[in-house]
């Protein structure tokens, strides 16, 4: 993947994301004497929903997939409410079903390759005005037209049109999300769209379309025709796919406006759509993505097309089928909604493998159900399985594309899955009625049973394909890894464990007043006759030094990646020399900036990719994490108005109030993602009141030694007192001024 612009070349999201830090606030803390900021899982909902181009799209999204489930089941009935007989219903049901699933074989490719050539948005507003009038052709036509042929006929046409233009808005769709939310926002954004659009709206529309016939035909009134349930909710459909169009052209701007790659504008569609292929076959994660989403379909399709029979070898009568069929669906329901919150910082890569064998480990279990309440405890887990593959699936490929080929990707899928999917439930449906059953011990054995066994089978191999296609942590155990990350303490890939001491970093924006906070907090940790090693990022060793100069001087011109090159350098040479040293003999190490500076500044700041400037300091620290990281908090207006006061501009602080707001933001993701290791503070509010939320925080993590009050106070009057405020005990001001 190309990394440079990629990935952000919209600058929309983290200002979206507007909340002030009190704004995130919940009562509790602002009653607090402290200005902690509380962040909780709740508040990660809530910070996704703020941003408001993605909570746009996400409401209209939500209606017109409302619409979408309700033109599927209205389509289907609306044919087979053309013809008489059972034969001719069941027929036309199928076929209209039939007629949606085929252009993917089609138009799939071709879509990947609008979705990555023209404007995203443009895409998405001309197919959705196209399904506004088709939509609503089809009831119309049947008003006017007399002859069932023409009818059925135009709604079999219109409905493929349809189905074709919708592959091509999807890649557009899947393709534009990740521009418009911060990485770390993208799982928790994904939960919500996958929860809306499987969960919610189907049942509304089930609902709701039942609903309506009701309501129509009370009282033994037949409605006239024009207002069926079905025809009203084709209009519904029409209507809904209208506000969408609009809603994307005039309120979400924001999808447009990528970085213009002339090299590959000028690229035929044919090169393109074969480069399309050429990424997914090479690249290891694209391809353990796509290898274990077709797996997990694959044997999703044969329980589908096995179910019935299945149901029937339970003795448990029809309703059992619905029954297990319910349970799957609660069962996905259930990976999504609470998948994230169980394994909390396990690596998305390895759960993906994971849940692939989860799901089928439970097609297996599923298979030798010899009970209705094994079965239903078996679709349950192969649902939440499939519920979290698919959710780690689509976050991956979202956050780890790049947008330049992000939409060829999500066409690849989709057209691959409809595919598998489709062929796997054919296959297992025939399959299954050819063979028989014998009785083994006493149990019945069918063909349904060994089909079921093969699939789950396939899929838990496949999962450990993708797993090892994928693994980012390769000999770190998997169940220790799985078990501490549930436990809130992930195994690191290269972690040396650095001895008794305690490791505390301080964060912010400019002028943020970090070094007052980390002078008063040394000043009280040493009180208790404890060894503190106060440090900073860059510059706390010589070699730190010259990297400083570099780094910050106003005459470097320095690319973007050989900034974060340097960052990284000073942070290897800093931890290999400074900080685990002190851990080692159990020192309270304080500094001045870490690795989520360079997150901020050049993931958010620079618009490099996050992750891999995550992974350069992952390698420079050997994944050394900080115990607790205080993060202050500050609207970069003020913040730089500070360092103003403080001497000329360095080449950082020179960047645009945009850019510091990108950086602010990004703080603000980092910490929310994980807020048990943060202590977000507001840092307006004046450095004794900090210091006091800091003393408290930092108390917790020597409980055996919290402060008394009288010390508590002492610091503070120590830090009244001290005008200028005690900075890192590193030089600074050599570098610093050849820097300016
Ligand atoms: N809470 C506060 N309220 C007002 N002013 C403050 C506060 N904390 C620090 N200051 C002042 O703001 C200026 C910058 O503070 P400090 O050097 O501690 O910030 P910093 O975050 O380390 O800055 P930089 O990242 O630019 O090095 C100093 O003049 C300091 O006295
Ligand atoms: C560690 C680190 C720092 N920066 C930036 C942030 C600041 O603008 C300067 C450091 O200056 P300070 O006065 O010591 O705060 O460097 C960065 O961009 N990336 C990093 O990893």
């Amino acid at each position: 993947m190309p990394a440079g612009g990629g990935t952000t070349a919209i600058d929309a999201n983290p200002r979206e994301d507007s909340g002030s830090v009190s704004g995130r606030t919940g009562a509790s803390a602002k009653s607090s004497s402290s200005a902690q900021v509380d962040l909780s899982g709740f508040q990660a909902l809530r910070s996704v929903l703020r941003i408001r181009a993605f909570r746009r799209l996400w409401m209209v999204t939500g209606v017109a997939s409302l619409g979408d489930w309700l033109g599927l089941l209205a389509t289907a009935t609306f044919a087979s409410a053309q013809v008489s007989g059972d034969a001719a219903k069941g027929l036309a049901f199928g076929s209209v079903i039939a007629v949606r699933l085929l252009p993917a074989l089609v138009l799939g490719p071709v879509a990947g390759v609008m979705a990555d050539r023209f404007d995203r948005r443009y895409t998405m507003v001309i197919c959705d005005l196209l399904r506004f009038v088709l939509f609503a052709s089809i009831p119309i036509v049947a008003l006017f037209s007399e002859n069932a042929g023409i009818t059925v006929g135009w709604a079999a046409i219109a409905t493929f049109l349809i189905e074709t233009i919708t592959l091509l808005w999807i890649p557009a769709k899947e393709a534009a999300v990740p521009n418009l939310i911060p990485r770390s926002r993208l799982e928790t954004a994904n939960q919500l769209t996958l929860i809306t659009t499987y969960g919610i709206t189907p049942v509304l529309a089930g609902l709701g379309i039942a609903a309506l016939d009701r309501i129509l035909r009370t009282g033994n009134t037949t409605p006239p025709e024009w207002a069926e349930a079905s025809n009203l909710a084709l209009y519904f459909n029409a209507l809904s796919r209208l506000a969408m169009a609009l809603v994307v052209y005039f309120g979400i701007k924001e999808i447009s406006g990528r970085a213009h790659d002339a090299k590959r504008a000028g690229q035929s569609m044919l090169r393109q759509f074969l480069e399309g292929w050429k990424y997914v076959g090479r690249t290891p994660l694209v391809r353990g993505l796509v290898l274990g989403i077709l797996g997990a379909f694959a044997g999703g399709g044969i329980v589908i097309g096995t179910a019935q029979f299945f149901a029937r070898s339970l003795n448990a009568g029809d309703a059992a089928f619905y029954l297990l069929f319910g349970t799957l669906f609660v069962g996905l329901g259930v990976g999504i909604g609470l998948g994230p919150a169980v394994v909390r910082d396990l690596s998305r890569r390895r759960w993906f493998g994971m849940s692939i064998v989860l799901a089928g480990a439970s097609v297996l279990f599923l298979a030798v159900a010899i009970h209705l309440s094994m079965a239903v405890l078996g679709a349950l887990l192969v649902g939440c399985g499939a519920g979290m593959a698919f959710l780690s699936g689509v976050t991956l490929l979202g956050g780890e594309v790049g947008d330049d080929v992000r939409g060829r990707v999500f066409a690849f899928v989709q057209t691959a899955v409809r595919v598998v999917l489709m062929l796997a439930i054919a296959l297992s449906s025939s399959l299954v009625g050819l063979g028989g059953s014998w009785q083994v011990s006493g149990i019945s054995v069918s063909s349904t049973r060994l089909l079921l066994l093969a699939a789950g089978v396939a899929s838990i191999f496949t999962g450990i394909s993708a797993f090892r296609q994928m693994d980012d942590k390769p000999g770190v155990p998997v169940l220790p890894d799985l078990w501490g990350s549930i436990r809130g303490r992930p195994l690191s890939a290269g972690e040396k464990p650095v001895g008794r001491g305690t490791f505390v970093v301080f964060e912010g924006g400019e002028g943020a007043g970090k070094s007052t906070q980390v002078g008063a907090l040394a000043d009280a940790i040493r009180a208790k006759h404890r060894e503190v090693v106060v440090t900073r990022e860059p510059g706390a060793t010589e070699v730190g030094q010259r990297i400083r100069s570099l780094v910050l001087g106003k005459q470097s011109d320095l690319s973007p990646r050989a900034e974060a090159l340097l960052y990284a350098a000073d942070r290897a040479d800093h931890v290999a020399t400074v900080v685990r040293p002190a851990l080692s003999r159990g020192a309270v190490v304080i500094s001045d900036r870490y690795v989520d500076s360079s997150l901020a500044y050049q993931g958010a700041g620079r618009t490099l990719p996050v992750d891999e400037v995550s992974w350069l300091s992952s390698w420079a620290t050997g994944g050394l994490r900080p115990d607790l990281v205080v993060l202050l908090d500050v609207p970069p207006e003020v913040g730089l108005g500070r360092a103003a006061r403080r001497g000329a501009a360095d080449r950082l602080e020179s960047e645009s109030v945009a850019f510091h707001e990108r950086v602010r933001y990004a703080f603000l993701d980092l910490a929310a993602a994980d807020p048990k290791r943060y202590l977000v503070l507001d840092a307006t509010r004046s450095a004794e009141e900090i210091t006091a939320a800091v003393l408290e925080r930092v108390a917790g993590l020597f409980p055996e030694e919290r402060p008394p009050d009288h010390e508590v106070a002492e610091a503070l009057n120590t830090l009244a007192e001290s005008e200028p405020p005690a900075g890192p005990e590193v030089p600074r001001e050599r570098a610093d001024q050849e820097a300016r």
